[in-house]
C-alpha cells in the first residue's frame, strides 16, 4: 500500500507548526528530521488520528487509495512504535503480544510463538518483560505493533535508547520486516545514520512558526 500525505498541515492557534507533502510507497521509509520541537511527533499523531487538542490540522491522508483523514484511530490501520515503547509490565512477553492480536484470530498461541521466533526470541513467551534487554524489548514492541496487522508503520525515535550495536541490528530488523510486509514507513529520528540505513527520502521539518 502507499501512504500519501497531501499538504498535511499542523496548526497551533494563529500559526502553522509543520506542513508536509509526501508519497511513501509500499516498503519504503520516509525519514523526517528537524530540530527539537518542530512538530515531528505531532505529525505522527495526526497520521494515527490522535492529534492533541492544542492543534488543528488541514490536508489529507490517504492509505491504499482510501482517504483516512477523518477515520478514528482504530479504523486507520496505522501502527506506531515509540522511543519509550512500554510493554505492559503486568503481562508476560506473550501476553503483551496477544494483546495486539485482532479479535477472532484462532491459534493465538501459535501466532505469538511464530512472532517470537521471527524476532529471535524463541521460547520467551512466559518471560517477564523486565527481564529482557533493551534490544529484545524493542523487538517485542515491534512484533506487537506488527501483530495488529497494520497497513502502514510509524516509528518515533524507536532506536534512540539502544547502544550502537543493538541499534544497528534492531534497525535492520525493523526495516527488513517492513519491506517483507510491504508497509510504507514514516521514521522520525535525529540520527543521520538511521536516515541512511532507512534508504529512502529524507524531509526536514523546520517548525519555524509561519503566519497563516
Ligand atoms: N499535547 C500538546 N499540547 C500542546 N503543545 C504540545 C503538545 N504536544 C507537543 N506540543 C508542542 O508542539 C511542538 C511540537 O512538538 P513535537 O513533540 O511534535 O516536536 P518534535 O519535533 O517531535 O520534538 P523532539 O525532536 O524534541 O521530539 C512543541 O513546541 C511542543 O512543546
Amino acid at each position: 500500500m502507499t501512504l500519501v500525505l497531501d499538504n498535511l498541515t499542523i496548526m497551533k492557534p494563529q500559526s502553522c507548526l509543520a506542513r508536509l507533502t509526501a508519497t511513501i510507497a509500499a516498503g519504503e521509509v520516509l525519514t523526517i528530521m528537524g530540530p527539537s520541537g518542530c512538530g515531528k511527533s505531532t505529525i505522527l499523531s495526526a497520521i494515527i488520528g490522535a492529534l492533541p487538542g492544542a492543534f488543528t490540522q488541514q490536508g489529507k491522508i490517504w492509505l491504499g487509495g482510501h482517504d483516512i483523514t477523518a477515520l478514528p484511530t482504530r479504523a486507520r490501520g496505522v501502527g506506531i512504535m515509540f522511543q519509550d515503547d512500554i510493554l505492559f509490565p503486568h503481562l508476560s512477553v506473550g501476553g503483551n503480544l496477544g494483546f495486539a492480536l485482532p479479535r477472532g484470530i484462532t491459534d493465538r498461541r501459535g501466532r505469538i510463538e511464530t512472532a517470537l521466533s521471527d524476532a529471535g526470541l524463541h521460547g520467551m513467551a512466559d518471560r517477564d518483560p523486565a527481564t529482557l534487554s533493551g534490544g529484545q524489548r524493542a523487538r517485542v514492541a515491534l512484533m506487537r505493533t506488527l501483530l495488529a496487522e497494520p497497513a502502514a508503520l510509524l516509528l518515533d525515535e524507536p532506536f534512540s535508547r539502544l547502544d550502537a550495536d543493538r541499534r544497528t541490528r534492531t534497525r535492520d530488523f525493523v526495516f527488513q520486516r517492513a519491506r517483507d510486509r510491504k508497509l510504507p514507513v514514516v521514521l522520525v529520528t535525529h540520527d543521520r545514520e538511521d536516515a541512511l540505513a532507512a534508504g529512502g527520502p529524507v524531509v526536514t521539518v523546520q517548525g519555524a512558526p509561519v503566519s497563516l
